[in-house]
Order: structure tokens, then C-alpha cells, then sequence
């Protein structure tokens, strides 16, 4: 049972709530975890949906996994100042856009981005100011078993992750960077932490009036 202030919660006692960004290599989990975290807080948090210059993989949908775009398009978009962010990944485009953060937050709802390290550093630079999560998988070996047992990269594809993987893991080192890292080995336990670490920062933490902070079980 997890105890949440109805206040925090209804993003009325705050300034706002903190938005979180998961980050970390591609297969590390992020996906996952944030899919539970957003199933067991359907709510509570929602996600920024970002734009791609990827194909869908199968089961993907527009507008809920990503906004899939051309090249072009995505372009003429961050040149006429509609993202937040956008980095270059394994060949393709991807990026925050402004309304994918205000979509979320209209709803009253607190904002989770899962973006690369690019993104991470470039957001740094906003004043989004959230709580940043890194995922790390338990090693280079279980990573590439994860990203080839999922069978949506090709083998160039999956090299440059992989690659990108080895720079991503040695960068979230950097103190200071992260609030918390994260290492994915049981998928329960990540999740325990990862749902503490942002109930913490958004909720426990809160500091409206105690006579109206009743703690409500979800
Ligand atoms: N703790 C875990 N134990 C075993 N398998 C896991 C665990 N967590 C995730 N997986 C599996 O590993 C694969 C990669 O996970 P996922 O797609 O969530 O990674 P990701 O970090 O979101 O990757 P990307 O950045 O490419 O979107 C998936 O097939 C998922 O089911
Ligand atoms: N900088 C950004 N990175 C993003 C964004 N959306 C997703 N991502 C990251 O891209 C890789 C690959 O994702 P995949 O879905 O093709 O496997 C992964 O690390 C994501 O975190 C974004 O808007 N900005």
C-alpha cells in the first residue's frame, strides 16, 4: 500500500509537480518500468509523447508510444522552435516537443519523459526541473541478450546501441547527474525503486497543510 497526498497528487499544493526523465541504454528496461509505473498510477503520471524519425515497431501506435514523423517534417519543426530537446539516436531523430510536455501537464498530470542521454543534458539546460532516473542494465552481456531477444533492431541497428550503451553507461557515473540510478537485474525490485524514487520527490515530500494532507491508499 502506498500512501499519496491527495494534494501533491491533484498538483494543488505545489508550484507544480516535479516531471521525471528515465533515461539510460537502449534495453535497459525503461520502457517497461515506466508502463508498469503508469498502469499501477493511472492518474497520477503521464507520459510525453515523443516525435521519431523511426518506423513503428509492431504493437506501436501513434501518439500514445511516439509521433512518427519524416525527417523533413521534424526538421521544419525544431527549426520553427517547437521542442524542448532533440537528439540524434542509432540513425534516427527523436525529440521532446513543447506540446507533448503542456499535454500532459493540462491534465494535471506528472509529466515522465524517457529520453537518451543527449536529451538528458539538453534538458538540463530548461527549467522543466525534474527529478532524473537513471536505468542501467546489470551488464554489457544481459543488455545484448534483452535488445536481441526483443527482435526489433537489425544487427547495425542493435551495433550502434550497443555502442551507444557502452558511452551511456560510463557517462550516468558522473556524480551529480542522476538523482538516482537504477540497476535493472529483477525487474520487481527495479520497480520498487523507481516507484519510491519519484512517490518521494512528488509526494512524501509534499508540504501543504497537514490538516489536508490525508494520506490516501492506492
Ligand atoms: N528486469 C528485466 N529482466 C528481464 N528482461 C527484462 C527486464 N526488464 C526489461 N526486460 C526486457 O528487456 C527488453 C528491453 O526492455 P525495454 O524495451 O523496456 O527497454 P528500453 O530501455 O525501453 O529500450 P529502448 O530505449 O530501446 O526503448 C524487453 O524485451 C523487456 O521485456
Ligand atoms: N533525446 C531524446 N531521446 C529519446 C526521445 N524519445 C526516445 N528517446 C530515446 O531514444 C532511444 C531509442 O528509443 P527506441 O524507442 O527507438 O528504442 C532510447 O534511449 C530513448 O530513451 C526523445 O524525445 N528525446
Amino acid at each position: 500500500t502506498v500512501k499519496t497526498c491527495v494534494l501533491c497528487v491533484s498538483g494543488a499544493a505545489m508550484a507544480g509537480p516535479r516531471p521525471v526523465v528515465m533515461s539510460g541504454p537502449s534495453g535497459a528496461g525503461k520502457s517497461t518500468l515506466l508502463k508498469k509505473l503508469l498502469t499501477e498510477f493511472e492518474g497520477v503520471f503521464g507520459f510525453s509523447v515523443s516525435h521519431t524519425t523511426r518506423s513503428p515497431r509492431p504493437g506501436e501506435e501513434e501518439g500514445k508510444d511516439y509521433h512518427y514523423v519524416s525527417r523533413e517534417v521534424m526538421k521544419a519543426a525544431i527549426a520553427n522552435g517547437e521542442f524542448i530537446e532533440n537528439a540524434e539516436f542509432s540513425g534516427n531523430m527523436y525529440g521532446t516537443s513543447k506540446a507533448a510536455v503542456q499535454a500532459v501537464q493540462a491534465k494535471n498530470l506528472i509529466c515522465i519523459l524517457d529520453i537518451d542521454m543527449q536529451g538528458v543534458k539538453n534538458i538540463k539546460r530548461t527549467d522543466l526541473n525534474p527529478i532524473y532516473v537513471s536505468i542501467q542494465p546489470p551488464s554489457m552481456e544481459i543488455l545484448e541478450k534483452r535488445l536481441r531477444d526483443r527482435k526489433t533492431e537489425s544487427e547495425e541497428s542493435l551495433q550502434k546501441r550497443l555502442h551507444a550503451a557502452k558511452v551511456d553507461m560510463e557517462i550516468s557515473k558522473e556524480p551529480g547527474l542522476f538523482d538516482v540510478v537504477i540497476t535493472n537485474d529483477d525487474l520487481d525490485v527495479a520497480y520498487g525503486k523507481l516507484k519510491h524514487a519519484v512517490l518521494e520527490v512528488n509526494i512524501f515530500q509534499c508540504k501543504c497543510p497537514s490538516e489536508r494532507k490525508a494520506p490516501v491508499s492506492r
